[in-house]
């Protein structure tokens, strides 16, 4: 029982705003036990009155009483199973999007952690066995139970030495149907956890079909599926296996109380201390009273599954970000950012092992070093994407975790090799995560990022619409597009993360004298592997092992940066 506990405790502040619909829904279950019970007592007055006592004026007035009782009992089940239905999908509405809201919250370490197809299965599968639980299980068995209730009512009150009989053989029935449940919650575990599993292979080989395409993975990537889709099977099939179980037991233990009640029963009625109609009433509500009670049993098992469902859900809900930003509004005259013996590692290993610079506004900062070298983290760590585990990130004077979260990206822009384009208008693209689009900062955007001359000449314009990833761009206008983008808030701060480093040389220059024009006021880093690509910065920062080997103008580095000069050497 208590998993129903914590499964009613984990809602109860829900259905707190159905109130109105679960009172009715509560009065057609009310409704639908009481003619369920009192079809059961009609056969004793049928039988006893009409067929045995030969009562001809009943016979006009018991088939109407009838009707009303099957009646009260099919809109008792009616409003019962909309108003429940109701509530369980207005509460996966809600659950779906309190959940996704939860997660946008969460730093990205946590998105790394899970994988994506799993956060898929949690938001559809795990919130959609909620639903379950709302609109089927909370009111079935409450339902279930209030007509056990009912059942048990008139059997006791037709044959109470009967009714000790045939119940006797119920709490002979519970020990092994809890060991049966105990089982089930295991398998459900297991089995959601495979879900999971699954999702995220389908949803990385989609995301990477061209590149399975190319390297000929696809029968690799099968046979991986293959075991996921296996071990599921096997998992659910021994779930099967569990709680078929629980019929058969429950029919052969019913099996027993019947042929107790025949045997009891019958030699009752044969001695005449018992009528025909008593007898017939009490065997058929015992009857009915099989159903309620194995849907009480199935319905617990299938909360286990249910509870598995939610204490995942709920944990998700309850995770809360690391990183949480200050009070600080971004200044408007950004002086200079300085990183001071900065030290971090996305887990265990260091990858910034005491990282130190200043750079001033107006500055253009190359960062060059090794693959793997920590560019990226830097800019990470900038974007407080993460937070370094020792040292301080300044920006004029003030550490970067006073600022405001919002107001800290809003001034940084950034533009990676990786692009990101939707499908959807180029104003849209452009002015994206803005709440409104300003037509003419798109424009302005798009003259400086050097995107204009392009996207005047396209049909609609600004309006034109663009496919999802910019298939219908070239690779240089879809990077200056991304330049529009990172321009739109007029951020400070600007990054260029590899962005050009897919592109040809032609297109590499417009974009190295983007940064030029903008680099007034603002303080810009450009990552890059050519040596063309950073050709304008005022410093470059030279990475070696997670430290600074190396940060000065072009020349001096050449001079005396050995790092830098084996760099420039390779390419
Ligand atoms: N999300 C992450 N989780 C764990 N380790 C990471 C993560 N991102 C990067 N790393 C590791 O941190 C190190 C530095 O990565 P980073 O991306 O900063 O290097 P980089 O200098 O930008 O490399 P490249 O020039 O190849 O892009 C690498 O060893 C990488 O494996």
């Amino acid at each position: 029982m208590n998993s129903i506990k914590i499964i009613f405790s984990r809602f109860k502040g829900y259905l707190k705003d159905y109130i109105p619909q679960f009172c009715i829904a509560v009065l057609g279950m009310i409704m639908a036990a009481i003619g369920t019970a009192g079809s059961a007592y009609l056969i004793k007055d049928v039988l006893d009155e009409i067929f045995i006592s030969k009562n001809e004026s009943l016979l006009y007035i018991l088939p109407y009483i009838v009707v009303a009782v099957f009646f009260l009992k099919a809109l008792g089940t009616y409003l019962q199973q909309y108003f429940t239905a109701y509530i369980g999908h207005d509460m996966v509405r809600r659950f779906r999007f309190m959940l996704l809201e939860n997660l946008l919250r969460l730093d990205l370490s946590f998105f790394n952690r899970l994988r994506t197809g799993e956060l898929i299965s949690r938001n559809t599968n795990d919130i959609d066995r909620i639903r379950n639980v709302v609109s089927s299980m909370i009111p079935d068995f409450t339902r279930e139970v209030i007509t056990a209730i009912c059942l048990l009512a008139v059997v006791i009150y037709q044959s109470p030495k009967l009714a000790f009989f045939a119940l006797v053989v119920f709490p002979a029935a519970i020990y092994p149907l809890s060991l049966l449940a105990k089982k089930i919650k295991k398998y459900s575990h297991q089995s959601q956890a495979k879900i999971g599993d699954m999702t995220s292979a389908l949803s990385e080989i989609f995301t990477n079909i061209e590149i399975i395409k190319a390297n000929n993975a696809a029968n690799k990537e099968l046979e991986r599926f293959k075991s996921h889709n296996e071990r599921f099977f096997h998992l659910n099939i021994k779930a099967e296996r569990t709680s078929t179980l629980v019929n058969p037991l429950m029919e052969t233990l019913g099996a027993v109380g019947i042929a107790i009640v025949i045997i009891i029963g019958g030699s009752e009625v044969i001695s005449g201390a018992l009528s025909v109609g008593e007898f017939f009433s009490f065997t058929t509500a015992l009857f009915m009273l099989y159903t309620p009670i194995k849907r009480i049993s199935y319905l617990y098992n299938k909360m286990q599954d249910a509870l598995a469902a939610t204490e995942r859900t709920f944990e998700l809900l309850n995770q809360s970000p690391n990183i949480i930003g200050g009070n600080l509004e971004f200044p408007k005259n950004l002086l200079s950012i300085s990183f001071n013996d900065v030290r971090f590692g996305y887990d265990e290993n260091e990858v910034l092992k005491g990282v130190s610079f200043k750079a001033n506004s107006d500055e253009i900062i190359g960062i060059v070093g090794t693959s793997g070298g920590g560019k990226s983290t830097i800019i990470n760590l900038l974007m407080r994407f993460y937070d370094a585990n020792n040292g301080q990130i300044l920006i004029n004077q003030s550490e970067i975790s006073d600022f405001e979260l919002q107001s800290l990206r809003q001034n940084i822009g950034i533009v990676t090799q990786r692009i990101y384009i939707f499908n959807d208008t180029i104003a849209a693209n452009v002015a994206y995560g803005a709440k409104e689009i300003d037509e003419n900062r798109v424009i302005n955007a798009l003259k400086v990022a050097n995107a204009w001359d392009f996207v005047e000449n396209m049909e609609g314009g600004v309006h034109a619409m663009l496919d999802e990833f910019g298939a219908n761009l070239s690779g240089g206008q879809r990077q200056r597009i991304a330049i529009a983008r990172a321009l739109y808030n007029e951020p400070r701060i600007l990054i260029f993360d590899e962005a050009t480093s897919a592109l040809d040389f032609e297109s590499e220059r417009i974009i190295t004298d983007v940064i030029e024009r903008i680099r007034s006021g603002r303080i810009i880093f450009v990552i890059a592997h050519r040596q063309s690509s950073i050709k304008n910065a005022t410093k470059i920062l030279v990475l070696g092992g997670g430290k600074v080997v190396g940060f000065d103008n072009k020349e001096a580095l050449l001079q005396n940066c050995d790092a830098f000069k084996k760099l420039s050497h390779i390419e």
